[in-house]
């Protein structure tokens, strides 16, 4: 397939366009800070950016009506609401982490979190030092998949790709489950498997659950 790229300059970017270029897909668009890089019209368009690039991916997925991947975390709730509403001209696939570690996770705390009333829960994630958004769009999952108000602490260190961390003890023990994904490849693996979920479907607004 031909990809286009919002954030193609990025460290997910690269990583992205490396992945498909090695599975003989074609990088022809992008877009960045320094503005659009064109070759050809992309077949489907992939954003890891920023939240304030939001409406300028929006422009572009009505303007190519292409399928839009979308990792970038941060989003705002009018974000998500203009996602939904996107998706019912093109389909869209959203997730702040597109790891299977991760919804492996997720499906964990579901069996888990009707059975740790009392209990204390945290949740620590563990993020390079360059990135931008605090608390991770992760742990902001986890939060909402255990449906309770739980405190999140982040840490900012070095060059880690990206850890999280849920504890949960009570006054005998602590249970806890965690991630580590050792690369950035994690993330463009899951995002390369929706890519060929979402490519021939009409439209429809999916989640990395959904592909999974
Ligand atoms: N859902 C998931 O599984 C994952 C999500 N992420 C998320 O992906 C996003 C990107 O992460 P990462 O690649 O590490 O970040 P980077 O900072 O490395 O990349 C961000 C990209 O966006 C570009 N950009 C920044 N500002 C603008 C602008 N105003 N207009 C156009 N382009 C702009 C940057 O351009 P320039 O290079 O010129 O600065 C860069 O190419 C983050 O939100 C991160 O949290 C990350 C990993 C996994
Ligand atoms: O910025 C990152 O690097 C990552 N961001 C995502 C998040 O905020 O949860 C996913 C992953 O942990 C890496």
């Amino acid at each position: 397939m031909k990809i286009g790229i919002v954030g193609y300059k990025g460290r997910m970017g690269k990583e992205i366009r490396d992945l498909f270029e090695e599975k003989s897909h074609e990088f022809v668009w992008g877009y960045d800070k320094d503005g659009e890089y064109f070759q050809k019209n992309p077949q489907i368009i992939i954003d890891f950016s920023l939240p304030e690039v939001f409406e300028k991916t929006e422009e572009y997925v009505k303007k190519f009506n292409v399928p839009l991947i979308i990792g970038t975390t941060g989003l705002q709730e009018e974000q998500i609401e203009a996602l939904k509403a996107l998706a019912k001209e093109v389909p869209v696939v959203q997730s702040y982490n597109f790891s299977i570690g991760i919804q492996l996770f997720l499906k964990m705390v579901d069996i888990l979190k009707d059975k740790i009333d009392g209990w204390d829960v945290e949740i620590v994630e563990t993020h390079h030092r360059f990135k931008k958004d605090k608390p991770s769009g992760t742990a902001k999952m986890i939060k909402e998949s255990l449906n309770k108000d739980v405190p999140i602490s982040s840490l900012r260190l070095g060059n880690v790709a990206g850890d999280h961390v849920l504890y949960m003890a009570n006054l005998g023990e602590v249970l806890s489950i965690s991630h580590r994904a050792l690369s950035r490849r994690a993330f463009a693996e899951g995002v390369l498997k929706s890519a060929k979920f979402v490519i021939n479907k009409k439209n429809g607004y999916f989640t990395f659950t959904d592909v999974i």
